[in-house]
């Protein structure tokens, strides 16, 4: 049986499609399935890679054979920072992955553990938007990033873990790390030429960070072994996690290594792409000012409140969840999702796919798809209002920015609460206008794995 494989376009030798793959690869993928179609064989080095372009196929892959490609591919970055990807995220497909996803979905982000951090979040929430009033009494234009991005970091902190010191080091390990998931390694496309790490420098440069975070991690694990001090009963996740490591009762082995993986995870997952999302939705909104008036009529209906509107104020406000989901429709801060793999060999409408195929899904492509999106690139969100009851949860294969099946990701209950309850604040107390001299904001994306704002967004406060 002679096996047909997906279309491919043409590929050079040896370093096969690479040379395809821009900088801003969801939208290269993009043109060239364009020609190609939704579902393409590319040869990425010495790695055979197929790329999932439209709902449809999409749905084939993440539903109903969600069984066989359910695995992570193994890269080198992820095994040397993460303890040999002992993370939930890139762990394979297998007993561990299970019990620790489990624990991710009842414990560590449940619907409850995210309301008990429903104060913490407003005393957050309240810092950002104290910052912005100093600014605004000064009339200076304000780096709205850097206020998102601390505020996702510190709500991280606060509820991983208590008196977090080392914020600075953390942010740095954070922003230099996500490119490298994403930077091109040659080992991990071409296995034959690991010498070529000489030149590259890539080994090292991941060691040293991976030596930092573990001092690190050691240090807040220290911290919590110690016990509390000052009377101190709040739970932290660190504290959860110890406590089912030193109890072996998760009903499975968890060691030093695997807290470790997961506190890096939490850190980086949590606090990252939810900063990506927040920066967008209010780059949009100020590029689509309609929008804008819109939902600050929405939120200011509520009337006159102390100091912040709270997680209860902003409980019935449809079209601020709406602003949200056309955010990660438009600009989902994971393009690519997260790479899968096929378990063993199968077809895929009629395609023969073989065991060990690396699988990237093209979300960004697909939340733009024209058959199932009227006017695809522009930013809508009425399309989410009325009797569209399209959710975040990988239901609907035309949007899917957290992915879906076994997979799906076990954060979007905290994001969508961490992402909401700022955009409420920062539209409720101020209106917002383009630094003077200014007269349209750059929206481009930034090249890497995740797709980040490519310029830092800064506005005055009204
Ligand atoms: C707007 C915010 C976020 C977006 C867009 C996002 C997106 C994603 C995507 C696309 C995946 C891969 C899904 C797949 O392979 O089908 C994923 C997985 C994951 N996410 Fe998120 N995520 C967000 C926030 C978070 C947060 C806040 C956390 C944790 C604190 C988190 C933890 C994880 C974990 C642990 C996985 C791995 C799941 C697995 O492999 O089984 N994410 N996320």
């Amino acid at each position: 049986h002679k096996s047909n494989l997906p279309p491919s376009p043409p590929s050079l030798p040896f370093i096969g499609n690479l040379h395809q793959v821009g900088l801003v690869s969801q939208q290269s993928l993009n043109a060239l399935s364009r020609k190609h179609g939704p579902l393409m064989l590319l040869h990425l080095g010495l790695v055979p890679t197929i790329i999932v372009s439209s709902p449809e196929v999409a749905e084939e892959v993440m539903r109903k054979q969600d069984d066989v490609f359910a695995s992570r591919p193994s890269t080198k970055a992820w095994n040397l920072l993460l303890y040999g990807s002992r993370n939930v995220g890139f762990a394979p497909y297998g007993k561990y992955w299970k019990q620790a996803k489990r624990l991710y979905i009842t414990h560590l982000l449940g619907p409850m553990k995210v309301k008990s951090f429903d104060q913490m979040r407003e005393v957050e929430v309240l810092a950002a938007v104290e910052k912005i009033q100093h600014a605004h009494k000064c009339s200076n234009p304000i780096d709205l990033s850097e206020v998102f991005s601390s505020y996702t970091l510190d709500i991280i902190c606060r509820i991983v873990s208590k008196n977090f010191s080392k914020k600075h080091l953390l942010r740095e390990l954070i922003e230099e790390g996500t490119p490298l998931f994403s930077e091109f390694n040659f080992e991990d496309y071409f296995p034959i030429l690991q010498c070529l790490d000489i030149f590259t420098g890539f080994n090292s440069k991941v060691n040293k960070m991976f030596n930092q975070w573990d001092e690190l991690l050691d240090e807040v694990i220290q911290q919590h072994i110690n016990g509390p001090v000052d009377g101190e009963k709040d739970e932290h996740l660190v504290d959860m996690l110890l406590t089912l490591q030193a109890n072996n009762s998760g009903g499975f082995e968890l060691t030093k290594d695997h807290v470790k993986a997961i506190l890096i995870e939490l850190f980086a997952g949590g606090s990252h792409t939810t900063f990506i999302t927040i920066e967008w939705a209010m780059a949009e909104l100020v590029h689509n000012q309609k929008a804008m008036k819109k939902l600050q009529q929405e939120i200011r209906q509520i009337g006159h409140v102390q100091h912040i509107l709270t997680n209860k104020d902003i409980k019935e406000m449809p079209y601020l969840t709406s602003v949200i989901k056309e955010t990660l429709r438009l600009h989902p801060p994971a393009p690519l999702l997260v790479p899968r793999e096929s378990m063993h060999d199968t077809n895929v409408k009629g395609y023969d796919i073989p065991k060990g195929t690396k699988v990237l899904i093209n979300a960004w492509s697909i939340n733009r798809d024209p058959n199932y999106w009227e006017n695809p690139d522009e930013f809508s969100p009425e399309r989410f209002m009325g009797n569209n009851n399209m959710d975040f949860w990988g239901n609907n294969f035309e949007f899917i920015p957290f992915g879906a099946g076994k997979r799906l990701c076990p954060g979007i209950n905290f994001a969508q609460s961490n992402i909401e309850l700022i955009l409420a604040n920062i539209l409720y107390h101020f209106d917002w206008e383009l630094p003077r001299g200014e007269v349209s904001l750059d929206m481009s994306e930034a090249a890497g794995l995740s797709a980040r704002r490519a310029q830092n967004l800064r506005l005055i406060p009204r």
